[in-house]
């Protein structure tokens, strides 16, 4: 059958003809043609139109095809010599020309600001499709907050204070607008130490996926948590009705489902319905641990022995899954365990804020012999470019903390050794109740080597030699408290400079006599 001639067939036609056509002679004088077989400029055009491509993905200067000899059209780059065939003898200069405009300009910096306080400028959420009414309570004062806090910040070294490096919440500029997230979908993930719910949200701050690893046994309940012995950890935005054509299968294809979802039990979530435990248990049960974490491509993707930020995550995630165990009480002479629950807000703040290409340039400056500080000051960037107003509105959206009645409890937990961590959530208004340490694992093995054998005299020798690969008794121990661990010089050298340069409370385990004080 012949194809319908279209207009737009003709038209693409004509487009074609003037692209690839003879020049006509009026437009000589006017505009320089370039009838090149292969047009860069369009080649680039073209690759300029693809997919959003944000600073801290790698497919800058990407083109495909070009250096494959067998691609149509593509030179074949294994002819090339460096000769100029057109200059005997001389060699080619190819000059290269980043696309790229200055970082600043490219993330529209203002002079002093962080990643993550510039207005989002790709589809803004309007409030009025984000979250549900909230609370009218205002948000407790930090003068007027009795909660007893265990972080411990006097105790930092007052040689570099890490709040040098970081600037405050009150430097925001005044015309941003206040942090609004929206939780976009949710969904079960299996992990190794157990279930786990992937929140992935939204916000009108920067345009990345920030994420939230909910652990809550009451995610995978069918009743709306009044009859658990916590109150379950709910996405608030996620929950909210999104418009009224919203239907039932809708909600639940975004993760708006209470309960296990299978081909025979979906339930939509009742946004309703009151969430908040009433079980006489409530108060006995302890606050959530939360963790904020950055990602970090090269310590979680590909197992970097630089830094320990892989097992971080899987040790945030194990801990938090750790079964809970409750007290005896008049009520329940008995002890009750529960499962362990909270959460893993993931920022998208790779190399504390400055990006995997500039992280990498850092760990170039540090095989140099800088520390990981100096290397980031050298790069023109921060010690530390992060904020945490994104953290502690997703925190608000998942009622961690909030010390509003219906929260889930009145404060957290917070799994980290970085002190500025804490001061930010606290500033933003999240009560937080205790910090809780992360351990590096290779010292938790070291420890429970030394508590279970008193160190052999081999592994004596050894630290006194100042070498600290685990032994064979070591790495036994390793297995036994998870595979993914870190150990190493460059480890070392990463952990000493956090806790002196940047005051991670931590003690500083290799210059301690007997390592098996370290907690
Ligand atoms: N610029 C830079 N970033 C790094 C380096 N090593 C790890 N990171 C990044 O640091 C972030 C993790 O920060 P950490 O300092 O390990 O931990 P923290 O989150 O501040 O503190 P904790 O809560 O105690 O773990 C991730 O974004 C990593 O990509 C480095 O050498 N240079």
């Amino acid at each position: 059958m012949p194809l319908p001639h279209h207009s737009s067939s003709r038209s693409d036609a004509a487009l074609l003809d003037i692209l690839t056509g003879p020049a006509p002679q009026a437009a000589k004088s006017a505009f320089a043609r370039r009838d090149a077989a292969l047009d860069p400029l369009l080649i680039a055009a073209a690759a300029a139109s693809g997919p959003h491509v944000t600073r801290n993905h790698y497919h800058h200067d990407f083109f495909p095809g070009v250096m494959l000899p067998q691609a149509e059209g593509a030179w074949d780059w294994t002819k090339y010599t460096g000769e100029d065939s057109s200059a005997k003898g001389a060699r080619k200069h190819l000059a290269y020309v980043s696309r790229q405009a200055p970082r600043r300009q490219r993330l529209g910096l203002a002079e002093e600001g962080k990643e993550n306080d510039h207005p989002r400028e790709i589809e803004p959420l309007k409030s009025a499709d984000n979250l549900p009414p909230a609370s009218k309570k205002r948000r407790p004062s930090l003068a007027s907050s009795t909660t007893p806090i265990n972080t411990d910040v006097k105790a930092r070294p007052k040689a570099q204070s890490h709040s040098d490096f970081i600037p405050h919440s009150n430097s925001i500029p005044q015309s941003l607008p206040p942090v609004e997230v929206k939780c976009m979908a949710r969904t079960r993930i299996p992990t190794p130490h157990g279930p786990a719910f992937l929140h992935l949200y939204h916000n009108n701050r920067d345009s990345k996926e920030h994420l939230a690893v909910v652990i809550d046994p009451a995610q995978l309940s069918d009743s709306s948590g009044l009859s658990s012995a916590a109150t379950p950890i709910r996405s608030r935005s996620l929950d909210a009705v999104w418009s009224e054509n919203e239907t039932e299968m809708d909600r639940i294809i975004r993760g708006a489902y209470v309960g296990r979802l299978s081909s025979t039990s979906k339930h939509a979530s009742d946004p309703t319905l009151q969430t908040t435990s009433s079980s006489a248990l409530k108060d006995a049960v302890p606050p959530p641990i939360i963790r904020i974490h950055s990602e970090c491509f090269t310590g979680e993707t590909i197992g970097s022995m630089r830094c320990d930020c892989g097992e971080q995550l899987d040790e945030a995630i194990r801990q938090i899954s750790l079964p809970i165990v409750l007290p005896p009480t008049p009520q329940h002479p008995s002890e009750i365990t529960i499962p362990g629950r909270g959460a893993i807000i993931y920022l998208r703040q790779e190399g504390r804020g400055i990006g995997l290409l500039s992280k990498i340039r850092a760990y170039n400056l540090q095989d140099m012999g800088h520390d990981t500080v100096t290397a980031n000051l050298m790069l023109g960037h921060k010690a530390d470019e992060r904020g945490y107003e994104i953290a502690a509105a997703i925190l608000r959206d998942l009622n961690l903390g909030t010390g509003s009645p219906n929260s889930v409890s009145e404060g957290v937990r917070v799994l980290t050794n970085n002190p500025d961590k804490v001061e930010a959530l606290q500033k933003e208004g999240i009560q937080v109740a205790e910090r809780v340490p992360m351990i590096p694992r290779s010292w938790q093995h070291r420890k429970a080597v030394a508590d279970a054998s008193h160190m052999s005299e081999d592994t004596d020798t050894r630290l006194a030699d100042g070498r600290r690969g685990p032994t064979d008794d070591e790495k036994q121990a390793m297995a036994d408290l998870g595979s993914k661990t870190v150990y190493g010089d460059d480890l070392d050298k990463y952990l000493r400079t956090k806790i002196l340069r940047m005051g991670h409370m931590l003690p500083l385990w290799m210059e301690e006599p007997d390592v098996t004080t370290i907690y």
